[in-house]
């Protein structure tokens, strides 16, 4: 056995760390170059190519849209969410996978936050062959063109070059049959556990009191109708809806009150019918229901309606019941203490039809509302709102200006088509598109 000394012990342990040193350098190289890179975690890898996007007037759609997202986050996946006007039509070749869910508004037409993407889409054709998607459009057969816009969308898509992953799903007034359906195949398609949204229960309230706004107008007679929670008050906010079931009718009305007033209230007009007897929903809650009578209603989310987050200059436009909607949004600004709104409201006869008169008059003498009241009836010539509307274009440019949003509730045929056509004409292109693109022209039309 030869003895080491202790210099050859020495050299021989540096060349041991040496060596051990070059091995693990070898094997540093071998697992940087050699090996293949790990696979990116799913979610990375697909979390920017998912989009959801809809097209909603009154809530429908955005809320299925809405509650698709947990889903989503359970797999670690951030989908982009966005109102259809969010998007630039070539943006769309930027996912891979898109769920569509749009409603059917107008005659035919897109709702108003999909009205500018489909204005800029009708000129565009981007080449979405990479796109996968499912389309789900909402509409009422009642309508001539049902699901109109849906269907248009769906044919654009398809002449872009993107695939159906499924087929169009048509869903005629919410039916849960198809809304179960697509939610099935949409889960099957993405790998993702969808619930189909059911929808809120309805509660029951009591009907505690009726008022008529109009006594003596030779317009049918409209009530404020005053409803108790059987149980708790709900929150709702002002520009929300009210689904009122009447034995197996089923009608929506604007919320006229605040959750903080303690009572739901609606403004429901008497329907009479061509042979002089009342129509069924609105003849039981203003004539047939004795104070006390049970109402089944389901609270609605609008937040298509709902006020600007600030306090910016409103100006609000209805007729008739559309008081109902707009008369909500300016309690909310009262409360909070938003000082310039603009009320430009329209009945039949001056005598009869000064609705709320109490209420609305000590705005206008607080100096908090500035309110135009127009009469169909008055004197030779008839004024509606619209012709109102005109005659002040331009303190409407002047408050459009100061960033004044706009809110219109009533009917759409006749004054909600008039007041569009009529802000189209008198406000420049410039101040029509910042209205759009801002979201600060909010309509709530039947
Ligand atoms: C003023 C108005 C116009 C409508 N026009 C149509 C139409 O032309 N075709 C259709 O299928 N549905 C039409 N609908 C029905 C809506 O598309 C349907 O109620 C839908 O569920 C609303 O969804 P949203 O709440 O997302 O807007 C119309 C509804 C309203 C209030």
């Amino acid at each position: 056995m030869t003895e080491l000394s202790p210099v050859g012990w020495l050299a021989d342990q540096r060349l041991l760390w040496a060596a051990l040193a070059f091995g693990s350098w070898l094997l540093l190289c071998w697992l940087c170059l050699v090996r293949p890179p790990r696979p990116k975690a799913m979610s990375s890898v697909t979390a920017s190519e998912w989009l959801i996007a809809y097209a909603s007037q009154s809530g429908a759609a955005q809320d299925i849209a809405e509650r698709l997202l947990p889903a989503f986050h359970q797999h670690n996946l951030q989908p982009a969410l966005l109102p259809l006007n969010a998007l630039h039509p070539d943006a769309l070749s930027g996912y891979s996978r898109a769920l569509f869910i749009v409603s059917t508004y107008g005659e035919g037409e897109a709702p108003d936050n999909g009205a500018s993407f489909w204005q800029r889409a009708s000129n565009a054709r981007p080449d979405l062959t990479s796109l996968d998607y499912s389309l789900l459009a909402l509409g009422d057969r009642r309508y001539s063109d049902f699901c109109g816009f849906g269907r248009q969308l769906g044919d654009w898509l398809d002449g872009t070059g993107a695939k159906a992953a499924l087929p169009r799903h048509e869903a005629d007034r919410l039916d849960t049959y198809v809304l179960h359906a697509w939610h099935r195949r949409i889960s099957q398609w993405t790998g993702l556990k969808l619930q189909a949204p059911s929808s809120a229960p309805f509660s029951y309230w009591t009907l505690c009191g009726r008022t008529q706004l109009n006594p003596e107008s030779p317009g049918s007679p409209a009530w404020l109708i005053r409803l108790l929670p059987v149980g708790e008050l709900p929150d709702w906010r002002a520009g929300d809806l009210a689904e009122v079931r009447i034995g197996s009718i089923l009608r929506t009305y604007s919320i006229a009150s605040l959750p903080e007033d303690g009572a739901l209230e609606l403004i429901v007009r008497q329907v009479v019918n061509d042979d002089g007897s009342a129509g069924q929903g609105s003849g039981w809650l203003c004539c047939h229901a004795e104070p006390g009578a049970m109402v089944e209603i389901q609270l609605r989310s609008n937040p298509g309606f709902h006020l600007p987050e600030d306090n910016r200059p409103g100006i609000f436009i209805g007729a008739g019941t559309g008081l109902a909607g707009l008369r909500g949004l300016l309690r909310q600004r009262q409360r909070l203490g938003c000082p310039d709104s603009w009320l430009l409201f329209g009945e039949r006869c001056q005598q009869h039809d000064r609705w709320l008169a109490e209420e609305l008059d000590a705005w206008t003498t607080e100096g908090t509302l500035l309110l135009d009241r127009c009469f169909s009836r008055a004197g030779d010539q008839p004024e509606y709102v619209q012709h109102r509307l005109a005659a002040k274009a331009d303190q409407l440019r002047q408050w459009v200006d100061r960033g004044a949003s706009i809110h219109v509730c009533g009917s759409l045929a006749g004054m909600g088509n008039e007041i569009h056509s009529l802000l189209q004409a008198v406000l420049s292109p410039q101040q029509w598109q910042a209205l759009q693109e801002q979201q600060r022209y909010r309509r709530d039309l039947y």
